[in-house]
């Protein structure tokens, strides 16, 4: 069977389209830069310290070694293609590449870095935007030209969005091209999966305690049905699971000094993910509103996210919404509590 190429695949879309023609391009780029953090990651400490922690950004979250060539890898991979304005999560404000371009281009360098050293899956987050000045970073989800990421996983992998459905690409290292294995990922809508970091249960908030008391008390609970827990703490990894088997990943706000707001960053990881999710007929919210609807006030603010299968978001966004909706509340479960405060 002969698959597609990512090439293939963003020439047929793009056609005599320039501005289509300047995403395929940078998504070409980023798929290149890839390709080397990929090289390094197997490498592991063959290449380097990778994981050292080089630095610290202003709130507090470390910088390790390949946080930042990584950083490098993607600004380099950018420079000469139409991309006019590339904001990391690795620097303080966006850098002006040319101003003659079209795109806005919005990285996580690598995402998951805790994993460095642990030889997991880790991933590059993407977003791009068409340009439109200084601020450009700052505009809604719902504003993205593509958005997508690269997995370093046993595969590497590319899942990209173009709007048009999300696609799931292999890297072929006999040739170096990513070929195209899925054309249409779909998020199942049910799951009986969720990933949370339940070390941070206590400071929760009631609407997150009772969706999660909820799911452990399994069959004989509200729910009444067993859940499994998943938490890679590699956002990238959670996201591809949830998109080839369903599940929900949360990140809430809690109630820890700075992370009112949970610790994934809108611009960065919560816009290309929600977008991403909604091609693959999944969803993503804040708890209250969707994630591609949110206007960026800063480029590095936090969000707290949720996304994965829609009955799933659904309902813990409707726990927010109303507190009536939390079967917690029922005099029968109450009694059966497992996490009550
Ligand atoms: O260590 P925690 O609090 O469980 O957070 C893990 C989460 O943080 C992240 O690592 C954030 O991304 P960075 O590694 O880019 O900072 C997510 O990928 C992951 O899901
Ligand atoms: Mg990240
Ligand atoms: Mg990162």
């Amino acid at each position: 069977m002969t698959r597609p190429t990512l090439q293939d695949h963003l020439e047929g879309w793009s056609q005599a389209d320039a501005l289509r023609r300047d995403v395929a391009d940078a998504v070409l780029a980023l798929a290149g830069a890839g390709l080397k953090i990929s090289e390094l990651l197997a490498a592991g400490p063959l290449a380097g310290p990778l994981a050292t922690v080089r630095g610290y950004h202003a709130d507090g979250d470390s910088q390790k070694e390949l946080d930042l060539i990584a950083d490098d890898l993607v600004r380099e991979s950018l420079a000469g293609t139409p991309v006019a304005l590339y904001g990391s999560e690795e620097a303080d404000a966006a850098v002006l590449l040319d101003a003659a371009g079209t795109l806005a281009v919005a990285v996580d360098p690598l995402d998951g870095s805790s994993n460095i050293d642990s030889n997991a899956t880790v991933g590059t987050i993407f977003s791009i935007l068409p340009y439109a000045g200084a601020d450009s970073l700052l505009q809604p989800g719902r504003a993205q030209l593509a958005a997508g990421f690269l997995l370093y996983g046993p595969q590497t992998a590319l899942v990209l969005t173009v709007g048009v459905g999300t696609q799931i690409y292999i890297l072929d290292r006999a040739s170096g091209a990513f070929l195209l294995a899925e054309e249409r990922a779909l998020v199942l809508p049910e799951t009986a999966e969720y990933a949370i970091n339940a070390s941070n249960l206590r400071h929760w908030d009631i609407a997150i305690r009772c969706y999660v008391e909820d799911c452990l008390a399994g069959v004989d609970g509200p729910r009444e049905k067993d859940f499994n827990t998943r938490w890679v703490a590699s956002m990238v990894a959670d996201v591809f699971r949830i998109l080839v088997r369903g599940g929900v990943y949360l990140y809430p706000g809690d109630a820890r000094r700075g992370y009112g707001q949970g610790r994934l960053r809108l611009v960065y990881e919560a816009n290309p993910v929600a977008f991403l999710m909604e091609q693959a007929q999944g969803s993503a919210t804040d708890g209250r509103l969707p994630i591609l609807d949110l206007i960026p006030l800063s480029l590095h603010q936090r969000v707290p996210l949720v996304f994965g299968s829609r009955a799933e978001v659904e309902r813990i966004a409707r726990y927010h919404r109303d507190a009536a909706a939390m079967p917690e509340r029922s005099p029968l479960f109450a009694r059966r509590g497992l996490l009550r405060a």
